[in-house]
């Protein structure tokens, strides 16, 4: 039995691409594009075909030829603001082309789903930390787009058969412990890769967008949790789908809120460096607190975090960014 990865060349995807090659999964193979992931992001022993999710020809001759019986979906476009200004194109490249893989997947004959949703679902929640059952409310068109393929994937597994396991992710940082991978992307928006950049002197400074939310310090409350972590979640849901278990939604966090500057302040305080930072007004489409109710995924997958440390999260990062330097790299 092999696993497809769509995105496996990208930021969360080669992470959980580490993790079953790790766990001694012998056939692993990657649908990636390129468009922001990396081929030098994959093992040697890893299989990558580069093409669209969306090309279904392509993705059923990918299963039928190395027997996949699961599939984990991470390849999207990722960055709220850029939904607000290109609804369009977020709409198709993460609902769109995800419902020609799913429908060219099950065709195929996949069995099992794992799919990279996120907290952006929840949009502004009423109750943080946000408990799974929370109606929907997106705010923005990236968690829109995320949220109706939620629902596309709930439909077509009850309809043929099919288990998946809807995994919502909450802010994801840090990088691989050994050093083999982590946040590449040259122009990222990501709050820690943008400070771990700020700190290394690769950008002038770092803003905060947003003083004014209602909040203890007026900036955003995010749950950031470890990417290794992460990929572990992404084993343990394979195993149990695999395994017979239930089609399950669940929530990926540690449960507790960190402020955008009392992430500054870790990053200053690991890196040694007092980089300057400028008070901008808030970003658009950025909710205020976004929290896991984060009991679920223990309680059913039985999934226990070993990185649930900011500043160890932050080590991490900054260790990737520093790395990615000296690889004269991105
Ligand atoms: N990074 C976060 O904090 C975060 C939080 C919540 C959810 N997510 C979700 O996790 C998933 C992975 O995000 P990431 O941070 O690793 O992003 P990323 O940009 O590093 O990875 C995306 C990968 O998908 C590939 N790709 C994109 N469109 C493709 C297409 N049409 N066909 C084939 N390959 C394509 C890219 O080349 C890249 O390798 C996404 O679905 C994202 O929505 C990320
Ligand atoms: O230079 C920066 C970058 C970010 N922020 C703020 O930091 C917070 C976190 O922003 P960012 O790291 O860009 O992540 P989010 O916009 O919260 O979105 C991430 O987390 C979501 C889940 O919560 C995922 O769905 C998205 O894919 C992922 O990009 C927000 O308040 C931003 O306004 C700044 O103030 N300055």
């Amino acid at each position: 039995m092999a696993v497809l990865v769509t995105g496996g060349a990208g930021y969360i995807g080669s992470h959980m691409v580490l993790a079953l090659i790790d766990a001694g999964h012998d056939e692993v193979v990657v649908l990636d594009d390129l468009s922001t992931g990396f081929d030098w992001a994959l093992p040697p022993e890893v299989t990558l075909v580069r093409g669209d999710v969306a090309d279904q020809p392509l993705v059923a001759e990918t299963i039928r030829r190395h027997g996949i019986d699961a599939l984990a979906h991470f390849a999207a476009k990722i960055v709220v603001p850029d939904s607000v200004s290109d609804p369009l194109g977020y709409y198709l490249a993460n609902t769109v082309k995800s419902r020609a893989l799913i429908e060219a997947a099950i065709g195929a004959g996949v069995r099992h789903v794992i799919f990279s949703s996120t907290a952006a679902v929840y949009g502004e929640p009423a109750v943080v930390p946000v408990p799974e059952d929370l109606t929907p409310n997106p705010i923005n068109p990236y968690g829109r787009s995320k949220l109706m393929t939620e629902w596309m994937l709930e439909d077509a597994a009850r309809a043929h058969g099919i288990s998946y396991v809807v995994l919502r992710y909450f802010n994801v940082a840090g990088a691989d412990p050994r050093g083999r991978s982590g946040q590449s992307t040259p122009n990222a928006t990501h709050l820690i890769k943008v400070a771990t950049q700020a700190a290394l002197g690769k950008r002038g400074q770092l803003e905060v967008f947003g003083t004014d939310y209602p909040t203890p310090d007026g900036s955003c409350l995010r749950d950031y949790i470890q990417v290794s972590d992460l990929a572990q979640a992404h084993l343990v849901a394979l195993n149990h789908l695999r395994g017979g278990g239930d089609s399950l939604t669940l929530n990926c966090g540690y449960g507790r809120g960190y402020s955008v500057l009392e992430v500054i302040d870790v990053v200053k305080s690991v890196s040694g460096v007092d980089f300057p930072v400028k008070l901008s007004p808030r970003r658009a489409g950025d909710p205020s607190r976004i929290i896991a109710g984060a009991d679920r995924i223990r309680a059913e997958l039985g999934w226990v975090p070993q990185h649930d440390d900011l500043r160890g999260i932050v080590t991490q990062a900054l260790a990737w960014e520093e790395a990615l330097g000296r690889r004269n790299r991105v």
